[in-house]
């Protein structure tokens, strides 16, 4: 049976690199036979200005009855004025609690070709290849009560909640400890258990549940100095397991060691692999409409999918060998472009990755040919 996918561009640079990811996603479904079928909806500020709401019902209802949900990303000037519960941001909040989605997977990983675009001195980060686990739906993000109140001294007070049950931690633990296992088997907790006791509570459950995972290295970092030790020495880390803001905070951080955040991408799965893929940057309002925008970290968000919720290792491979042989082609959108190197648009980037893919398939059918021939 055909498998669906909701596509949700939202707003700002969200349909511009969605277009780009889709072109990728489109010609493999042909050329690799993977029985996909898209459907789009609105989220974030393009479905409050349809609809009065971030996340409508139809929205809801289709990402819900589908295999996969790939997403742009939501927010921008125009919605900041709203009240906070139909912001743009609050749509897509809901559809990662609605989905259940805790299990955010982050990926630094720094492409050869970009050490020069690093922040970073290339002896610090060449080679680096980090995976951050956030809780994505729990959390201060998530904790009531919420507001802004009256206080009787006629000043006002804003005030969120920070809580976590031993459940929450437990099964985002879990999903971080499976993840090291298929790496390096190094596991960084990072909290803030110095100060917090909720994050007191987060240590100990990751401590508890890394007793069922002895064959791999627990740590435990506080989050200021995990931010710090990021800049100072990334290649440490193996996978790091945080809490949903902290780990907002680092993948930004850790975006730009790998030359910028469009070049990260993330996947956010459910306990049955179920999955919404989205690149970690926002809409980008600053340059949205230029089509400058750097398309690379939904494409390889595109990769998790099919890698994490299709089961097609060989459809994800190849996009990243695609991606890097875009890389290697010297094109470069304006965000890690460098002395040298052509400067393309979003368009010319996809179109460059397209290109490669097609030059894998002319490959691969001459080496059908060839073997065939040998065979005669
Ligand atoms: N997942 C999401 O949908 C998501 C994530 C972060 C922020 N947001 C929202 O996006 C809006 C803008 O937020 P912000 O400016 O703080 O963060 P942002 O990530 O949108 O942009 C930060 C900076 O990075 C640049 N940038 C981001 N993506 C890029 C790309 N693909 N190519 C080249 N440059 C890129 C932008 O031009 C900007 O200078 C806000 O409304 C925010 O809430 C949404
Ligand atoms: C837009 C916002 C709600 C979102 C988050 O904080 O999770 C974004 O920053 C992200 O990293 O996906
Ligand atoms: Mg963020």
């Amino acid at each position: 049976m055909a498998k669906k996918i909701a596509v949700l561009p939202g707003d700002g640079i969200g349909p511009e690199i969605v277009a780009e990811a889709l072109k990728i996603l489109s010609f493999l479904n042909t050329d690799m036979n993977l029985d996909l079928v898209f459907e789009n909806a609105l989220i974030g500020g393009a479905a409050y200005d349809a609809f009065g709401t971030p996340l409508p019902q139809i929205t809801l209802n289709l990402c819900k009855n589908a295999d996969a949900v790939l997403l742009g990303a939501v927010g921008g000037p125009k919605w900041e004025p709203l009240p906070h519960a139909v912001r743009p941001e609050r749509g897509l909040l809901s559809i990662r609690s609605e989905l259940n989605l805790f299990s955010n997977l982050r990926p630094a990983i720094l492409c050869p070709q970009l050490v020069d675009a690093s922040t970073l001195k290339p002896e610090v980060v060449s080679g680096l290849d980090i995976m951050i686990v956030r809780e994505l739906t729990g959390g201060i993000y998530f904790g009531q009560p919420r507001g802004i109140r009256l206080l009787e001294n006629g000043e006002q007070q804003g005030y969120n909640t920070l809580v976590y049950s031993e459940s929450e931690i437990r099964r985002i633990a879990h999903s971080a400890f499976k993840t090291a296992q298929k790496r390096h088997k190094k596991l960084c907790s990072v909290d803030k258990a110095n100060v917090l006791e909720v994050t007191e509570l987060w240590r100990n459950v990751m401590t508890e549940v890394g007793k069922d995972y002895p064959d791999v290295q627990l740590t435990h970092m506080y989050v200021d100095n995990a931010a710090m030790q990021l800049v100072r020495a990334p290649k440490q880390f193996d996978v790091i397991v945080t809490t949903n803001m902290f780990g907002d905070i680092l993948s930004d951080i850790a975006a730009m060691l790998t030359g910028s955040i469009g070049m990260l991408p993330s996947a956010s799965l459910d306990a049955s692999g179920k999955g919404m893929y989205e690149p970690i940057h926002g809409s980008a309002p600053d340059i949205a409409g230029k089509g400058i925008a750097n398309p690379l970290a939904t494409i390889l968000s595109v990769a998790m999918m099919l890698r994490y919720t299709f089961n097609q290792p060989a459809a994800a491979d190849r996009i990243e060998q695609a991606v890097n042989a875009a890389l290697d082609a010297q094109v470069r959108t304006a965000d890690i472009h460098s002395e040298g190197m052509v400067k393309v648009s979003t368009s010319e980037m996809g179109d460059t990755v397209l290109d490669a893919l097609r030059r894998q398939s002319r490959q691969t059918s001459l080496q059908m040919h060839d073997s065939q021939s040998v065979g005669v």
